[in-house]
């Protein structure tokens, strides 16, 4: 089966110095793919080339087997693009600038209306047809910048960073509507943040200084940078002596009195551990947390590691 991107050696100089560097990547048809990287590390510049809206430097890409250098027409019907910033003309009904994006997409008149009316549906915006796009809140902007992505039914849907910006709401409806949308299309999506990627995505690539220093499943991602402490509140805690008797347990950090991390080796049940030592021992605990920051942490050092 032909996937839906191949990048094939793309590499892509701005001037003087390379923004990414030899980039391979294969992603199938249906299903979320993260393109996780901190600022500045080359995500938006990939999705610009995958998009056909920059010419690489070096290498090749196919949209469902189409090269997007030798056939850009054909190849860009099939993808859906919001970029970084949103192309959103606010002077304009979300209605005539949907409109306006599927003429763009060449949609034909008749069938015009229906797919306006279902990408409205999809991002929940249906009620706002007739208002206009500068009177909208940032996390509908954003479902009217969706729309556009999807109103001409491609196979392919690219959201660069699509929650920046957004309040804590905002994200988590943004979210939802990117996994309805993933239902029956690939969809790629870019953040600096891994809990955000973790949330979403099947798979993740991760690019640092323009080069993919990981690609594999989300599952094979957290087993390889599975937390290795773990946060808990005590209210009466014991000496670190009697917490490193836990087997597992490698080392005791107190944050606070009551605030410790805890890091241990390789023991999958630790929590489970921790809680019945707490009850037997009167520890009182009132919290514990697979340790999120550790997991950044080794997120870290991956991307140092591979770099
Ligand atoms: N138009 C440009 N001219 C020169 N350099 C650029 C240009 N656009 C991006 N760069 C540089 O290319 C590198 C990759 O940038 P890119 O925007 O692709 O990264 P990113 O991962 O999307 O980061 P961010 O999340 O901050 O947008 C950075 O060093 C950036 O400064």
């Amino acid at each position: 089966m032909t996937s839906i991107v191949k990048l094939e050696h793309l590499s892509h100089k701005y001037s003087s110095s390379w923004a990414i560097r030899d980039i391979n990547i294969e992603i199938s048809k249906t299903g979320i793919v993260g393109l996780l990287g901190s600022n500045g590390a080359g995500k938006s510049t990939t999705m610009n080339i995958l998009c056909g809206a920059l010419n690489q430097t070096e290498g090749n890409v196919y949209i469902n087997g189409i090269n997007m250098r030798e056939q850009p027409q054909l190849a860009k019907r099939e993808i859906g693009f919001l970029p970084q910033n949103p192309p959103l003309y606010m002077d304009l009904t979300v209605d005539e600038y949907l409109g306006y994006c599927a003429g763009l997409r060449q949609l034909p008149k008749d069938k015009m209306k229906p797919a306006i009316k279902e990408a409205k549906e999809r991002c929940g915006i249906d009620h706002f047809s007739s208002r206009l796009i500068r009177n909208l809140s940032g996390g509908y902007r954003q479902r009217v910048g969706i729309a556009q992505a999807i109103v001409h039914r491609p196979q392919l849907v690219v959201l660069d960073e699509p929650t920046n910006g957004l309040d804590p709401n905002q994200i988590t409806e943004v979210r939802s509507l990117i996994k309805e949308i993933a239902q029956e299309r690939a969809v790629i999506f870019s953040s600096h943040i891994l809990s955000e990627i973790q949330l979403l995505c099947k798979e993740i690539k991760m690019i640092e200084n323009g080069r993919i220093v990981f690609s594999d499943t989300m599952d094979a991602f957290n087993n390889y940078v599975e937390p290795h402490s773990v946060l808990m509140h005590l209210e009466n805690p014991p000496a670190a002596a009697e917490l490193l008797k836990i087997d597992g347990i490698i080392k005791v950090d107190f944050l606070t009195e009551r605030q410790i991390r805890l890091y241990f080796n390789g023991s999958q049940d630790i929590t489970e551990k921790l809680i019945s030592a707490s009850v037997q021992n009167g520890w009182r605990m009132r919290e514990i947390n697979l340790d999120k920051t550790a997991l950044d942490e080794i997120f870290k050092q991956l991307s140092s590691q591979s770099a």
